[in-house]
Order: C-alpha cells, then sequence, then structure tokens
C-alpha cells in the first residue's frame, strides 16, 4: 500500500546574519545552512496494517509523512502510494488518501461544520447518496450532531479533531495518515478518536499510518511501530519486541501466600548481584518486588524460580513504561 525506499529529504535554509542590515544581507546571502531532515528510510505498509511512527522531537515524522502525503518532494528516493507517486499523480493520489495533521484544521473556520464537508464532497466528486450515508456513520460514532451548524472557529480542541478526521475520510480514502490527533485532548475524547480509527482499521479496513507522542495511542491501536531517529529508521516491529530489544527491565510483582524465604543470594542487599538473571528490588509484607531483563531470562523462569521461595498466591507485571523506550533512543 506504501513502498518508501530511501527516502531523503534536506533542508537548505539562509544562514542569517547578524548586525546592520541583516535582513537584507541575509536575502542576498549566498550560505547556506543543510539540514538532513530524513536520511534515507525505506518500508513497506501493506493494506490493512495500522503502524504507528514514533520518535523524538525533530526526528523527521512529520516531514515523513509530507514525502508520503506529496506535499513535500523527497530531495532523492522514491514513494509510492497505492501505486502512485503521491507528487507525479497528485490528483489521483490524494482521492486514496486522507490527511490529518492535529495542529491544524483543514476546515473552513468561519463556517459551519456541515459546510465543510459540503465543500470537501464537491471537491472529491462524492456524490450527495455517498456523503448522507458516510456522514450518518461517522456522526454516529463520533457524535458529530452537536456541532453540525456550529462553526469550526468555535469547536473545542476534542469536537475539532472528530470534525477533522470525519473530513478526512468523506471522500472514503484506503488510507489514513495521522499526525499527532489527540495532542491536547483529554482522557475521554482521547478514547472517542481511538474507537473510531480502531473501527476504520478492523472494520472498513483501512491502512493507517499513525504519528504521536502518546504512547498509548501506539500501545491500544497498533500492531507496528516504527521508530525514526536523526532522521533514519531505527527500529521496525512490534512493540513487544521494540521493549525487549532496548531491555528496560520490567517490574514483577509477585505475592506470596504465607510465608516465604527469599534465598541469601537473591537478597536486595546481595553485593554481587551481576550473574543473576533477576534482581529483588523490594520486599514488602507478603510482596516481593524483582526487576527483570527479559532478554536475559523468561517469564516462567521466574516464577518457576519464586515458586521455590513460597507458594505464589498473584504476580503482577509492568512492562517497562513506553515513554522510556523512546528517551533511550533519543540518548543514543
Ligand atoms: N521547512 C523546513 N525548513 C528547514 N528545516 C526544517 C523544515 N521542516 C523541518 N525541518 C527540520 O527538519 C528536522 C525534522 O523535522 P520534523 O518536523 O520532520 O520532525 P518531527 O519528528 O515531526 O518533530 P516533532 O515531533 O517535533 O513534530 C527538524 O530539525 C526540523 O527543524
Amino acid at each position: 500500500m506504501i513502498e518508501a525506499s530511501h527516502l531523503y529529504k534536506e533542508f537548505k535554509t539562509p544562514v542569517v546574519r547578524e548586525g546592520k542590515l541583516s535582513g537584507l544581507r541575509t536575502l542576498f546571502s549566498r550560505e547556506y545552512r543543510l539540514k538532513e531532515a530524513v536520511r534515507g528510510i525505506s518500508f513497506n505498509i501493506e493494506r490493512g496494517e495500522f503502524v504507528g511512527y514514533i520518535g523524538p522531537n525533530g526526528a523527521g515524522k512529520s516531514t515523513t509523512i509530507k514525502m508520503l502525503t506529496g506535499i513535500l518532494h523527497p530531495t532523492s528516493g522514491t514513494v509510492t502510494v497505492g501505486g502512485l507517486n503521491p507528487h507525479r499523480d497528485r490528483r489521483r493520489a490524494v482521492r486514496r488518501l486522507g490527511v490529518v495533521f492535529g495542529q491544524r484544521s483543514q476546515l473552513w473556520w468561519d463556517l459551519p461544520v456541515k459546510d465543510s464537508y459540503d465543500i470537501l464532497a464537491e471537491m472529491y466528486g462524492v456524490s450527495p447518496a455517498e456523503k448522507r450515508e458516510r456522514l450518518d456513520r461517522f456522526a454516529e460514532l463520533l457524535d458529530l450532531r452537536e456541532f453540525w451548524m456550529t462553526p469550526v472557529r468555535k469547536l473545542s480542541l476534542g469536537q475539532r479533531m472528530r470534525a477533522d478526521i470525519s473530513a478526512a475520510m468523506l471522500h472514503d480514502p484506503d488510507l489514513l495518515f495521522l499526525d499527532e490527533p489527540t495532542i491536547g485532548l483529554d482522557v475521554h475524547a482521547k478514547r472517542n478518536i481511538r474507537q473510531f480509527l480502531q473501527t476504520l482499521n478492523k472494520d472498513f479496513g483501512k491502512t493507517i499510518l499513525l504519528t504521536t507522542h502518546d504512547m498509548d495511542d501506539i500501545e491500544q491501536l497498533c500492531s507496528r511501530v516504527m521508530v525514526i531517529n536523526h532522521g533514519q529508521l531505527a527500529y521496525d516491529g512490534t512493540i513487544r519486541s521494540l521493549r525487549d530489544m532496548i531491555g528496560l527491565p520490567t517490574v514483577i510483582r509477585v505475592k506470596f501466600r504465607g510465608g516465604f524465604r527469599v534465598p541469601e543470594e537473591w537478597r536486595e542487599e546481595a553485593t554481587d548481584p551481576s550473574g543473576l538473571p533477576f534482581r529483588v528490588t523490594s520486599i514488602e509484607e507478603n510482596t516481593v518486588v524483582i526487576e527483570a531483563d527479559r532478554r536475559e531470562i523468561g517469564t516462567m523462569e521466574i516464577i518457576r524460580e519464586l515458586g521455590n521461595w513460597g507458594e505464589i498466591d498473584d504476580v503482577d507485571m509492568e512492562e517497562p513504561d513506553f515513554e522510556e523506550v523512546i528517551r533511550s533512543f533519543s540518548a543514543s
């Protein structure tokens, strides 16, 4: 559905001069600073996938999305979307894809929401019957009717986002690009948007590429995640193996029924924990908390070992915080 091959984008910005007449001198300057925003990215996304595209600030996410959607020309490399080149076949390509930028609305600011849909339907050649049917469906799933006649500028952020996603889907594209669709939303609004995206993907087979800083978006929606760092793909795979790869500790709380005994070598104060595949971080009343590197040891092995310490009542696992995973990429 999307094929990106060695995508590369550099920006040339004039070097800003200091001092008197600086503006004028900058204007006529031939000195440029090069910024390599995306440095040779390749990937394929199949029909029906829901892919998260994440990375630290300034990593090159928006630049990639802009190249995939035909807004920006790659400096080199190629991209096809549904078999089309989004730049050369711009007119045909835009019919296949929908785009939502969380920070910017594509709706007409002073017009009632409904009027924006009328204009978009006209632009994309959506028939009145199709428009009615789709809007009825979106209205039901996203509660659009409560602000149908409200000018876009008066919508709350959550309402605007619901209106924007519906607008992006009005011409029924196969592919949806979302850049930070849940930014600034409250928990309820986020849940609403996520449910809708899930329905689009699961029930209507839409292919979705989602950029977000909200790791819950990724955890709840995406089967695959790509991490970009310094303009390059640092990872492409499942969230689980990403966590495993980075090796942040999984925290496991084991509650014992009745008495238990922590062997000497596993005690918190053990002087040499280096040879052990996990670490006891605290011992509370009837609970032992350990941290394990799951690249080193499987959960079953841990539970088997702890089963020797006493009768296990309950096990609770806390996966590493995803923010931490991303931070560890920014640090690299
Ligand atoms: N039009 C432009 N001119 C010059 N530099 C740019 C331009 N657009 C982006 N950049 C630079 O390219 C790099 C990548 O930017 P991009 O917006 O793609 O990152 P991002 O991963 O989307 O970041 P964020 O999460 O902060 O939105 C940044 O260093 C940015 O300053």
